[in-house]
């Protein structure tokens, strides 16, 4: 799975990779690569292999799930596709709490103990998924876990996954990614070089200047 998801986004051209510009991410971290799995959306068959996935690997790994809440903004609608499958009720976490109306953060029906799965379209660090974890546990739910397309599995994510208590599954990561766009020959060895020395230290920018 991890392998066909992978080879799937490359497709898509989901994956981009700009040395020398590099992204911003939500963290602030800067980077080499940048995986736009909001684009899924737009490939009906593989869209569906993801929600599949990711209920498959919800029965599997949180089995006695009882909502699903997507993060706002690109995980929300994968969300309601995995609730659809799983015949779950759905929400949807806010990154900051609504500044006018009822002011939520969480959108949608959240029970006293109820025990909640996020769907998120990709982990970096983790804070998005975690502050949404947050607001569930704030408004009172047990949260099993988060479910993600992709994760990039940095140091500095699992640690801060470990930190919270908080199990993290993907469909796929980007030891997977490079891999697989290595041997679909998607990548030089210039990339190659620069993603390694990026990837060993992702917070410092030293990267983007040595090569
Ligand atoms: O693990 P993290 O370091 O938190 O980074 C990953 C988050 O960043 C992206 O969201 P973004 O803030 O770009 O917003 P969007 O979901 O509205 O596109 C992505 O969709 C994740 O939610
Ligand atoms: O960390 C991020 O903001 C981020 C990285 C990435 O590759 N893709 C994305 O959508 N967000």
């Amino acid at each position: 799975m991890k392998k066909e998801i992978a080879k799937h986004l490359l497709e898509i051209e989901a994956v981009t990779l700009r040395p020398n510009e590099p992204f911003t991410w939500a963290s602030g971290i800067k980077s080499p690569i940048y995986c736009d799995n909001r684009l899924t959306l737009s490939y009906p068959k593989l869209r569906k292999i993801i929600y599949k996935g990711l209920a498959q690997l919800i029965s599997e790994h949180f089995s006695d799930a009882e909502l699903i809440a997507g993060t706002a903004t690109a995980g929300i609608p994968h969300a309601a596709l995995v609730a659809e499958e799983l015949g779950l009720p759905m929400c949807y976490v806010r990154s900051t709490p609504k500044k006018h109306g009822k002011g939520n953060q969480i959108e949608g029906k959240v029970r006293e103990g109820q025990k909640a799965v996020v769907i998120e379209d990709l982990i970096s660090t983790g804070a998005s998924s975690l502050k949404a974890v947050e607001a569930l546990r704030n408004a009172g739910c047990q949260v099993l876990g988060v479910a993600a397309i992709f994760t990039y599995g940095l140091p500095q994510g699992k640690q801060n996954f470990a930190n919270a208590g908080i199990p993290a599954i993907a469909l796929s990561d980007y030891d997977t990614l490079i891999q697989v766009a290595l041997e679909v020959q998607m990548i030089s060895k210039e990339d190659l070089d620069r993603l390694s020395l990026w990837r060993k230290n992702p917070e410092n920018d030293s990267w983007f200047e040595k090569v």
